[in-house]
């Protein structure tokens, strides 16, 4: 399925249109926000309207009173995917995002391409995510640098232990997301963060997808995770908010 989407974007990446800046959308610290989490554990909470293994996971969504109520139940970053062919996402969703809430935003896309990260730029994004499977790792890293030239910070995704020591032999991304899924099956196990935290240096450790209930949030806490990204768990429930409060254990106030 990896290599499926891979393509598609190899060729989205050649008609790409790069949008007007119109408007100065001032940077947020997405590094500053999962150093500093509001609660035990930070969360990067998810707008998702579909995913490829899936399909529809919510009908009617508006992006920006999803990501206003995950604001308002104290999630520290909101990632919202722009992949419209396989996630039903849209780039200008991010934009959109941007200017109602005030914690910064994670562009989820395929990047592959340094078009990609201008386009970030354009659009409003804080962060993107550079997926370890998906690139090559000295071109990976080399993404990681401009990126970071342009201001955009990154979540460096890997699945495989041999994925992590091909990136670590070349530098120590700030933040690690280890992804619960493998992209190429959809396999989703918990088991993945335990055995991959081990083998991270310092860093901040997120993990990523898979994460359903209080028991999960516990589980890839004391794994020594230090935030978690939720997309699905939240997305599927009529008040995403509420959802929030659930996973943590909370009763809404
Ligand atoms: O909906 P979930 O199982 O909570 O997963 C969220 C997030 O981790 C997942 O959307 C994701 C992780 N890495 C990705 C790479 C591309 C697209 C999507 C993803």
């Amino acid at each position: 399925m990896l290599e499926a989407i891979l393509q598609t974007k190899r060729e989205e990446v050649l008609s790409l249109q790069l949008p007007e800046t119109y408007e100065q959308l001032p940077r947020r610290s997405f590094y500053d926000a999962l150093a500093k989490p509001r609660r035990v554990l930070g969360l990067i909470a998810e707008v998702k309207k579909a995913s490829p293994s899936k399909g529809i996971i919510r009908q009617h969504v508006n992006v920006v009173d999803i990501a206003r109520a995950y604001e308002q139940a104290g999630a520290d970053v909101v990632s919202v995917l722009t992949d419209e062919k396989y996630f039903a996402g849209h780039r200008s969703y991010v934009t959109q995002v941007k200017q109602h809430v005030q914690i910064p935003i994670l562009r989820k896309d395929f990047i592959i391409d340094r078009k990609q990260l201008v386009e970030s730029v354009r659009i409003g994004a804080d962060a993107i995510l550079l997926i370890g499977e998906a690139l090559d790792p000295s071109f990976l890293h080399e993404l990681y640098e401009e990126a970071h030239e342009m201001g955009l910070q990154c979540l460096v995704e890997v699945h495989t232990k041999k994925t992590v020591e091909a990136i670590l032999k070349r530098f120590t991304p700030k933040v690690i997301g280890i992804n619960n899924r493998d992209l190429t099956t959809f396999h989703t196990s918990l088991h993945v963060t335990k055995q991959i935290v081990p083998l991270l240096p310092p860093c901040i450790i997120v993990s990523e997808s898979g994460i359903h209930t209080y028991d999960d949030v516990q589980t890839v806490r004391q794994a020594g995770a230090h935030a978690m990204l939720v997309g699905e768990a939240l997305m599927r429930k009529p008040a995403v908010d509420v959802a929030v409060y659930e996973l943590f254990g909370e009763r809404e106030i």
